[in-house]
């Protein structure tokens, strides 16, 4: 009998940057992951946020489905630097974020054993809360999502279908506030829970899922929550863009450069 220890796969953990969305709520321009931020593409503040933990060692970007060549010359513009060296690999993607997704999944090796989903719009997540998530899915729960507290009251309305434009909404109700998160990205889950999630619910849920936890919760298994980061918001509409510029020029201030 050898008394040699016997071989043990490592848990891999990888990314999966979605990036292949034009950014219509932002405006005109070019698509929003490669639009300027600090005079750097989002795309690549996104990056440098996946890589920044220790523990990504690979990072799969998508893009948009006639960019991708674009997309893999501009990030060998920008090289990963220190000890934010995660291979990175770029694929083209899809019609709808879940679609870009499931392709970034597929174009993931074997071994990668916990995968991020991070949308390449929220270019400021710090790795504490990075951290925290990949932390929580090795520690065992099969879907963790950073989420925040509301700030504003919600209401639920009627659906709009056959409403005229400009027919005011009817409100259905108020949900209880202290019972509602809003939920951020990296999205963490164990590979073959996501992989199933993505592989039953593909193609049918018309315009996609807007969260890929939302499709873990849909094939019953746990979802649970960390404290997610006010400065992980999504860049989506161009207000969000000054606050990301006032955001990137306090950290450089602070960093001294
Ligand atoms: N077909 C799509 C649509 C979206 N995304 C990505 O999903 C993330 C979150 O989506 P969102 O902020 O809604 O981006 P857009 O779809 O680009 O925004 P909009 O709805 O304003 O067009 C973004 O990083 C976006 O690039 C994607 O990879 N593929
Ligand atoms: C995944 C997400 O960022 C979680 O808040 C969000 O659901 C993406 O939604 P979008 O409409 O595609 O921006």
């Amino acid at each position: 009998m050898s008394d040699r220890a016997p071989a043990v796969t490592p848990a891999r953990t990888a990314a999966v940057i979605p990036a292949a969305g034009r950014g219509v709520r932002l405006g005109p321009g070019a698509p929003k992951a490669l639009r300027a931020l600090g005079g750097t593409p989002m795309l690549v503040h996104a990056v440098r946020a996946m890589a920044a933990s220790r523990a990504v060692s690979l990072v799969v970007v998508v893009a948009p489905p006639d960019g991708a060549a674009e997309v893999r010359a501009l990030l060998d513009d920008h090289p990963l630097t220190g000890h934010d060296r995660a291979e990175v690999l770029v694929v083209p993607g899809g019609e709808t974020r879940q679609e870009s997704v499931r392709l970034g999944l597929a174009a993931l090796p074997a071994d990668v054993t916990t995968v991020l989903v991070h949308d390449a719009a929220r270019p400021l997540v710090p790795v504490d809360t990075v951290d925290a998530v990949i932390t929580a899915v090795r520690e065992g729960a099969p879907a963790v999502v950073p989420a925040l507290p509301l700030a504003d009251t919600v209401k639920q309305v009627e659906p709009r279908t056959g409403a005229a434009a400009g027919e005011p909404e009817l409100v259905t109700g108020t949900p209880e506030r202290s019972l509602l998160r809003a939920v951020q990205t990296p999205q963490g889950f164990d590979r073959r829970t996501l992989d199933a999630a993505h592989e039953k619910f593909a193609a049918q849920e018309g315009e996609g899922a807007t969260d890929d936890a939302g499709m873990v919760e849909r094939l019953g298994a746990p979802v649970v929550l960390v404290p997610g980061h006010e400065e992980a918001f999504k860049v989506t509409r161009p207000l969000d863009l000054v606050l990301a510029e006032a955001v990137l020029a306090r950290r450089r201030a602070n960093d001294g450069f």
